[in-house]
């Protein structure tokens, strides 16, 4: 038995952020998004240039005061000029390489920022059900949002910054080596003891932007969710309890922001210091040099400025860190996403494509487990057989709709197997499941649009296929109405096929979300049906209109029920009753009547609450 098949309980958790230190990261970031660094050597080499270009204020004072200024034959004006004039020129090459190297560098991370989205989109996509009910639903959407931006502002704005600010001090370091050496030692000197005592402190600002992000990401889940369920809060009138949650988690946030940012002004305060501390040095000690014949003046004054190149990048190496901590942090969480193994895997073109036509399921000792929950399936084996409709009964929480979650592959059994035609589910392409199952949940989802936008999401097509006229498609979507003898109902609404359904289908009743649903699943021209049958009461002329759609959505094809209602069970070819997670009655309707089991005593008073 391979591994896949006894699997543990469905549903990896996605971490709160990846384990990777700083560099592994980063490593990892750019192998994830390797258009971050196409083209690099040649940006490489531009900001090398544009690097070089800012030594030319330093070398033009040096030479304009020594050679110019200070010449032996008294001041020279046209050697001023010329050096002058040559700088400018210079100067003006070096912007021009900078600019490049920004247009360059905002041109890579913004397609490798694109694709990480994308990539961590599909990724989220791809994940089980149960992975993602792990995470609050706006907790995942700011891995794909927010944090991906803390990335973009340091790769737009520190990356570029690291890049020019390593290279002026490596420029800056060898010119003050040839103007002095030991200048350069008393500037390095002074600076090495910051930057060993800066890796600790990156270490508490690492850790701090990290918090950062989780509570960034815990107070969109909670605002997202607040909105979402915005009419129950109001309903049960506990928006005070809600907005002190919310409060609560925006203060947390904001408490985590202001510790980073503490951390943050102290290391770039020491930066500051240190700078100054070490311009007065350079002053101090050249100065004696100077006297002792060791350094010209335009040496020193040369020098000075290029302290001024050296230490510029250092004190912003401070602000660069927290840019890199920050994104960093943003990057573990959205490398942790990706890094969480996608557990209903699409065997993909290699998968087995079965063919169309009268569907056959079959559950062979199937268990289930939820994460961490205890099994809720205890070995259930049942048949579907083509062309019929099966009801499943059973009291609230027995694991109906489990079953009916395992049989369109939301999630994999923890061990038995579910088999479509005689074919494992695992080992069937996911587009040929889907293609052939449908589920029909008890509210399907709508999304903003008209009408026709919603009902036309059932229409199959394959990826690359081109979509489908406007008119072309509004003819299938009519078509499919008249055919399940909602015609009258299209006519009654004013907009017809363009009704705009609202949020989430808010400007329908509850009944024509649900005809809504069996219009979508008719186009999606399923081979098997899973149906939820929807509890939520609607008026007898819905309910009428409701029950033809259903007859001529599941004429001719298999359906699996989830009956809330006894009176589906009794129209079904076949009846499973299911208690605590195991088939115990399977026959028809009247047979399981007849008999005295668990069916017979639900149905007794069912009759009697009836009447
Ligand atoms: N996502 C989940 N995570 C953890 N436990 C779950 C999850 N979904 C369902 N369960 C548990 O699994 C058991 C079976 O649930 P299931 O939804 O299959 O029952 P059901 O028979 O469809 O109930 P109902 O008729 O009320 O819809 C219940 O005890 C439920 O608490």
């Amino acid at each position: 038995m391979s591994p896949r098949r006894s699997g543990q309980a469905a549903g990896a958790r996605i971490e709160a952020t990846s384990e990777l230190g700083v560099f592994a990261t980063l490593r990892r970031g750019i192998a994830v998004s390797p258009e971050m660094v196409q083209g690099a050597a040649l940006t490489g080499l531009l900001a090398v240039l544009a690097a070089i270009g800012r030594v030319v204020v330093p070398i033009a004072v040096q030479q304009t005061v020594d050679s110019g200024i200070l010449a032996p034959g008294g001041p020279d004006v046209r050697r001023v000029v010329t050096l002058v004039s040559a700088a400018a020129f210079v100067l003006l090459g070096a912007a021009a390489c900078s600019a490049f190297v920004n247009v360059r560098l905002f041109r890579s991370t913004e397609a490798g920022l694109a694709s990480l989205r994308v990539r961590a989109f599909r990724h989220v996509h791809d994940l089980s059900v149960l992975t993602q009910n792990t995470e609050r639903r706006g907790s995942l959407v700011s891995r794909v949002t927010s944090d991906v931006d803390t990335i973009s502002l340091f790769v737009q704005w520190g990356g570029i910054m690291l890049l020019v600010s390593v290279l002026q001090i490596g420029v800056a370091t060898a010119l003050m080596a040839v103007y002095s050496w030991q200048l350069t030692l008393l500037v390095w000197a002074c600076f090495v003891p910051l930057f060993l005592a800066l890796r600790p402190a990156q270490g508490a600002v690492n850790a701090a932007y990290t918090r950062v992000r989780e509570r960034v990401g815990a107070m969109l889940g909670a605002i997202s969710e607040a909105v979402v369920g915005a009419e129950t809060i109001r309903a049960y009138g506990v928006a005070g309890r809600v907005q002190r949650r919310i409060d609560g988690s925006i203060r947390s946030t904001r408490d985590a922001m202001v510790h980073a940012q503490k951390l943050v002004s102290v290391v770039f305060s020491s930066g500051v210091l240190v700078s100054n501390l070490v311009l007065c040095a350079v002053v101090v000690v050249g100065t004696r040099l100077g006297i002792e014949g060791d350094i010209t003046a335009g040496r020193l004054l040369a020098f000075l400025f290029l302290v001024q190149l050296f230490t510029g990048p250092v004190q912003m190496a401070t602000e660069i860190l927290n840019e890199l901590q920050n994104a960093v942090a943003g990057w573990r969480r959205v490398l942790a996403v990706l890094e969480t193994p996608v557990e209903v895997v699409d065997p993909g073109p290699a998968g087995v494509q079965t063919p169309r036509g009268p569907a056959t399921v079959e559950l062979r000792g199937v268990r289930f487990a939820y994460p961490g929950g205890a099994p809720v399936l205890h070995g259930v084996d049942l048949t579907i057989p083509a062309r019929t409709s099966v009801a499943v009964v059973g009291a609230t929480g027995s694991g109906k709709t489990t079953i009916a979650k395992l049989v369109v592959r939301l999630m994999d059994p923890s061990a038995g197997q579910v088999l479509l035609d005689g074919v494992d589910l695992r080992d069937l392409s996911l587009a040929s499941l889907r293609r052939r199952v449908v589920l029909v949940p008890q509210e399907g989802f709508l999304f903003e649009g008209t009408l026709a936008d919603n009902i036309a999401y059932g229409i199959r097509a394959a990826a690359d296929s081109p979509a489908l006229e406007p008119e072309a498609r509004d003819r299938r979507v009519r078509a499919a109405l008249v055919e399940l003898g909602l015609a009258p109902w299209l006519d009654e609404l004013p907009g017809g096929l363009a009704t705009d359904v609202g949020q989430r289908g808010e400007a329908l009743s509850a009944g024509e979300r649900q005809l809504v649903a069996l219009a979508r699943a008719y186009l999606a021209e399923a081979d098997l049906l899973v149906l939820d049958e929807a509890t939520s009461a609607v008026d007898p002329a819905a309910e009428v209109r409701i029950a033809r759609a259903l007859d001529s959505l599941t004429a001719g094809r298999s359906t699996l029920t989830i009956a809330h209602r006894l009176s589906t069970a009794e129209a079904a070819d076949l009846v499973l009753v299911v208690d605590e997670g195991v088939v115990v009655e399977t026959g028809t309707h009247a047979e399981l009547v007849a008999g005295a089991g668990v069916y017979a005593s639900m149905h007794e008073s069912w009759v009697a609450q009836t009447r």
